[in-house]
Parts: C-alpha cells; sequence; structure tokens
C-alpha cells in the first residue's frame, strides 16, 4: 500500500472504526469500562446503529484477541508506540486477520484516523508501513499464534488459585466469546435456541436481542446460564419472603418473582435501579424496589436472601473482554472486605431457619471459597448446605471441598461455555447472629 488518497469506499467504514479507537483508548488509556461509555456522551453516542455495532464489535475483538494482536505486532515495533498508535494498529491485526478485510481498505481508513489527533498524527506513517506488511503475511502466522493470555496482574493470582493449565483452559474459553442465553417465564414466546439441562434457553449468533421472538411479549431476560443458577439452588416457593440485597439490573430478582416469591429487590443504585423498574414492566413481574445501601438496611427478617454481592466480575470476561485492561486490581481488597461485611450483615436479616445465598460472577477464589470459609470461622452457628446444590444440570464435580459450588468460564466448553461464578448456600442453625 502507497500513501495514497483514501478512496470513499475504504472510508466508509470510518466513523465506526473511529469511535472503536476511541473505546479502545478508553479502557486503556483511562481505565474505563465499556459499559460506562455507552452513554450519550461516548463515542457511540452518534453512530447509526449498524456503525455503533461494528464499532463495539471491533473494539470487544480487538481486547479479546489483544495479547497475540501485541504478539504480530512485536517484531514491527522498535520500542513501544503511544498506546493511541497501538490501539489504532491492534484494530488492524484484527480486522484483517479475524474480521478478514482486506488490508488497502483498513490500512487507508487507519491512517485517516492516525492523522486526525494530535496524539496519533506523528504514527500515520508507522500505521501505513506496519498495515502494509501486515497485509502480506499470511493467515497461518496469525493462526499459530498462542491463545491470547490475561494480562500478568490477573493471570499471576489465577494461577495461584488454579495452576497453569487451568488457566489457559479459562483463556481459551475467554478467546471464544459467549452465545446468548434466556431464563424465562413458563409459558413465554422463546426464540429458536437449545435448551440446556440447568433450564436457560442458549442461542448462538443472536444478533440483535429486541428483534428475538417473544422479546416484546416479555417472557424472557437475557442472564447466562451460570447466573441463573443462584436462585435455582435458592429455589423460592411462592409467597416466600426474599431479599435481593444487590438486585440490579434484576435478572435473578425476576427469576425469583416468576417462581412466585415475595420480593424485595434493593440496590445502592439509583441508575440501575430504574432498569430493574423497567425490566419487571417489561416481563410483567412485581417485587418491591428499594434503593438503598445494603449496610444500612433494616427490616423484619426474611425467608431466604440472595447476596449477589459487588466483585470484580472476573467470572465474565469471556463477554467482557475490556475488564483485563480497564482493571489493575487495586481496588479488589476493598471489594473482598465489603463483601465480607455484606455476608455479615445479611446473617442478621435472615430468619433463624432461613437460607442466604451468597454469588458471585469471580473466579477469584477471595470472592468464593475464602470468603466462605471465613464466614464459617467468623460464625461458629454458620453451616454450608451442600446439597442445596444438587439441581438439574449441577455436575457434583464442581462443588468444592467446603461445599460451594465453583463454576469456572472453561467449563461446558463443547457447549459454548458458561460465566464463572461461585455460589454458597449458607444456614444458621436456629439463632441469628
Ligand atoms: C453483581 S451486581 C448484581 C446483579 C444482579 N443480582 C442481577 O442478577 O442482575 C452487584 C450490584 O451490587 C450493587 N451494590 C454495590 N454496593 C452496594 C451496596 N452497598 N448496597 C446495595 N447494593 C450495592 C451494585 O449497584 C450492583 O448493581
Amino acid at each position: 500500500m502507497s500513501q495514497q488518497t483514501p478512496n470513499s469506499a475504504s472510508l466508509q467504514g470510518l466513523p465506526a472504526r473511529r469511535a472503536a479507537v476511541q473505546l479502545l483508548n478508553a479502557v486503556t488509556v483511562e481505565q474505563r469500562l465499556m459499559s460506562e461509555l455507552m452513554g450519550p456522551k461516548g463515542p457511540l453516542a452518534k453512530l447509526e446503529a449498524a456503525d455503533r455495532a461494528r464499532a463495539q464489535r471491533l473494539a470487544t475483538n480487538t481486547l479479546r484477541h489483544m495479547d497475540r494482536a501485541d504478539r504480530l505486532l512485536g517484531p514491527f515495533l522498535r520500542s513501544r508506540p503511544a498506546s493511541e498508535v497501538h490501539n489504532i494498529l491492534r484494530l488492524a491485526v484484527v480486522e484483517i486477520f479475524v474480521e478478514g478485510a482486506p488490508s488497502h481498505g483498513v490500512g487507508n481508513a487507519l491512517v485517516t484516523i492516525a492523522r486526525e489527533e494530535r496524539e496519533t498524527t506523528h504514527g500515520a506513517g508507522m500505521v501505513n508501513a506496519i498495515v502494509r506488511r501486515l497485509g502480506d503475511m499470511p493467515m497461518s502466522d496469525w493462526e499459530k499464534l498462542p491463545v491470547p493470555r490475561l494480562p500478568k496482574w490477573l493471570r499471576k493470582p489465577l494461577i495461584g488459585d488454579y495452576g497453569k493449565a487451568t488457566v489457559e483452559a479459562m483463556e481459551l474459553a475467554h478467546s471464544k466469546g459467549a452465545p446468548l442465553d434466556l431464563s424465562f417465564k413458563e409459558g413465554a414466546i422463546l426464540p429458536e435456541g437449545t435448551m440446556l439441562e440447568t433450564g436457560s434457553l442458549r442461542i448462538t449468533d443472536a444478533g440483535q436481542v429486541t428483534s428475538l421472538a417473544g422479546f416484546t411479549e416479555g417472557g424472557w431476560w437475557v442472564q447466562d446460564a451460570s447466573a441463573a443458577l443462584p436462585v435455582a439452588i435458592l429455589a423460592p416457593k411462592a409467597g416466600e419472603r426474599v431479599l435481593d440485597l444487590c438486585a440490579a439490573p434484576g435478572g435473578k430478582t425476576m427469576q425469583l418473582a416468576a417462581a412466585g416469591a415475595e420480593v424485595t429487590a434493593l440496590d445502592i443504585s439509583e441508575a440501575r435501579m430504574a432498569r430493574v423498574s423497567e425490566n419487571l414492566t417489561r416481563t410483567g413481574l412485581n417485587a418491591e424496589i428499594v434503593v438503598a445501601d445494603a449496610m444500612e438496611f433494616k427490616s423484619e427478617l426474611y425467608d431466604a436472601i440472595l447476596l449477589d454481592a459487588p466483585c470484580t466480575a472476573t467470572g465474565t470476561i469471556r463477554r467482557h473482554p475490556d475488564l483485563p485492561y480497564a482493571k489493575d486490581g487495586g481496588e479488589f481488597p476493598e471489594l473482598f472486605k465489603l463483601q465480607e461485611n455484606m455476608i455479615d450483615h445479611a446473617l442478621s436479616l435472615l430468619k433463624p431457619d432461613g437460607r442466604l445465598i451468597y454469588c458471585t460472577c469471580s473466579i477469584l477464589l477471595d470472592e468464593g471459597e475464602i470468603q466462605i470459609e471465613d464466614a464459617l470461622k467468623r460464625h461458629p452457628n454458620l453451616s454450608i448446605d451442600r446439597a442445596a446444590l444438587e439441581v438439574q444440570g449441577v455436575d457434583p464435580a464442581w462443588i468444592s471441598k467446603e461445599g460451594g459450588l465453583r463454576i469456572r468460564p472453561d467449563y461446558w466448553a463443547d457447549r459454548g461455555g458458561m460465566d464463572g461464578f461461585y455460589i454458597a448456600v449458607l444456614r444458621q442453625n436456629g439463632e441469628s447472629t
């Protein structure tokens, strides 16, 4: 590719590519999560729907393949370029080798984008030269690269928790992304899909969620198969008083309400709670809505409490590959402490014979096994209910030694995987703490 005036065909994708680069910069430079960038001031706000979807897909794929893209680019880079230039090059790799886009079009568009900003204009020539060389590389050079690794700050503690082979299996699962899973009410109109043993409906290549059959009728909602297990394990009975202590955006609230429980849904975030209300309206389900800090909430005692505690969300990297690049683990100890305090406070809201379901969408043992072992030490009258974990489709081999359920993203590899999760059922043996 020579330095040329970009033709209009290759520039058609400019808005989406520009927004993808902005998303990548916001994640890797400003350490912001993609979910925080979707608002009216975010890079996607002014785009047409198709460009918005494309920009999001490009940024997500680039983050998912970041480690491989960096390996492929390594030999072309004498020193590490400015992050903003690096992100343009990473996007080029992913467009050419993952999306199969012609390199000349990718080069023209990305050189134009590089020239637009102060941080990248000096790198435009380099982008041009490297994309040209990428275009000459055979696909086999990409295919023989190892599975993308997690950044060191997360990989190291995970290897300490699980060993290298398991972490590599998780990384393989992360690289594959995730299908769409639905939870649903009885009698709901459902799109075509595969019914999983645990009761979720799985759809591969779902496309636009709002276009799926039954969306308007509101009989189903999006929820990963493993995220649906805490309520299956809680097994709410009609009329039971259940407190959903960290409820937003409400996937589990809807499951509880659909089972006929009398649900109090609480969350500290007013904005996220508005989504719970919207979700309940769409699905025609009911719950009492409380916006409050769980730690300050007082009430009559509950039959059952679901504590889906705020966590690192490291179990959801398959669908949120931005997370390892937007975070560095610095704020994690604060979260672990909050989880500990929330368990203790939840126990004070539980009837003597009640059950507390503690769960996190995390693969870190600190937020699962270790949290529960510590809670059992703090509360001598607390016990763990292993038998409650025996629900349809749950492999008994997933139960860990303290009696909780450890779900890993590399499980169900042949069926499209599942998010990492930890679930434990606690009982207070007769009296509240
Ligand atoms: C893992 S999410 C909950 C997901 C939800 N259970 C579902 O299934 O859709 C954790 C939630 O905890 C909420 N949260 C964080 N700190 C809180 C606090 N101190 N009190 C109440 N909610 C809190 C967050 O706003 C967030 O919505």
